[in-house]
């Protein structure tokens, strides 16, 4: 991709449940902000595999399977082209391999020659790909306000995820974005409080709407 004409490069990160989609369709009424959200669709049918469920009910033996196909779908949307002067995607390859695929090897769901071999893959796009990114808009949230989330939204995957297991989420992408001493920061963290309600939510994302959308720096090439 040209780096000239590269958009600016939003990543939206977040437990699940943290209300990431309703950030992204916040933004969808702009013209000139391209959204690229999760394709859990895609991880629902690859060539007739749902590997989503697949990774939820045996996640030992599917989570290499798994994380290797989201990285691919992640790079795609990292180096997809677009004429919108903003990118905003849902979640990224960092979170990919700093929370989920560090979280399924911290709890032994992934064999370490299985972590070695996915870390690998990482290591060689982030060298030989631009996937560079400009901001990061975290949405902090608590295990106990998310987990009640996901168990209403009932997505039928995710029916059976353990609030251990979101815990264990929450901590890894507090200390990769909150207190960044676990992993690399890619870009500057833009925090929004995500535990309150979507009336709450939407108030507080107008409010950095400006910096998401880097309006002053568009206004200053202009
Ligand atoms: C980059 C990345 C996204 C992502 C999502 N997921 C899961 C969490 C949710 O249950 C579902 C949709 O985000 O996929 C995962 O296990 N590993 C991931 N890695």
């Amino acid at each position: 991709m040209d780096k000239r004409n590269k958009p600016f490069t939003v990543v939206i990160e977040g437990n699940i449940g943290s209300g990431k989609t309703t950030l992204l369709n916040y933004f969808s009424k702009y013209r000139d902000v391209e959204v690229l959200q999760e394709p859990v669709e895609k991880w629902r049918n690859v060539d007739g595999h749902n590997l989503l469920s697949l990774l939820y009910d045996d996640p030992a033996r599917w989570s290499l399977t798994f994380q290797t196909h989201v990285q691919l779908t992640m790079l795609d949307h990292h180096t997809k082209e677009t004429s919108a002067k903003v990118k905003l995607m849902e979640r990224s390859l960092f979170s990919g391999r700093y929370c989920f695929v560090e979280n399924l090897h911290e709890s032994k769901l992934m064999e370490p020659a299985e972590y070695a071999v996915i870390s690998e893959w990482f290591k060689w796009i982030i060298k030989n790909v631009d996937v560079e990114v400009d901001l990061i808009v975290y949405l902090r949230s608590d295990p106990e306000v998310v987990h009640k989330r996901i168990l209403q939204r009932a997505r039928k995957e995710e029916k059976t995820v353990p609030l251990s297991y979101i815990v264990a989420l929450h901590e890894i992408h507090e200390d990769w974005l909150h207190h960044k001493v676990s992993h690399p920061v890619p870009a500057p963290v833009l925090e929004i409080d995500a535990n309150v309600d979507l009336t709450e939510m939407l108030k507080q994302i107008s409010l950095v709407e400006n910096q998401i959308l880097n309006r002053k720096a568009i206004k200053r090439v202009l």
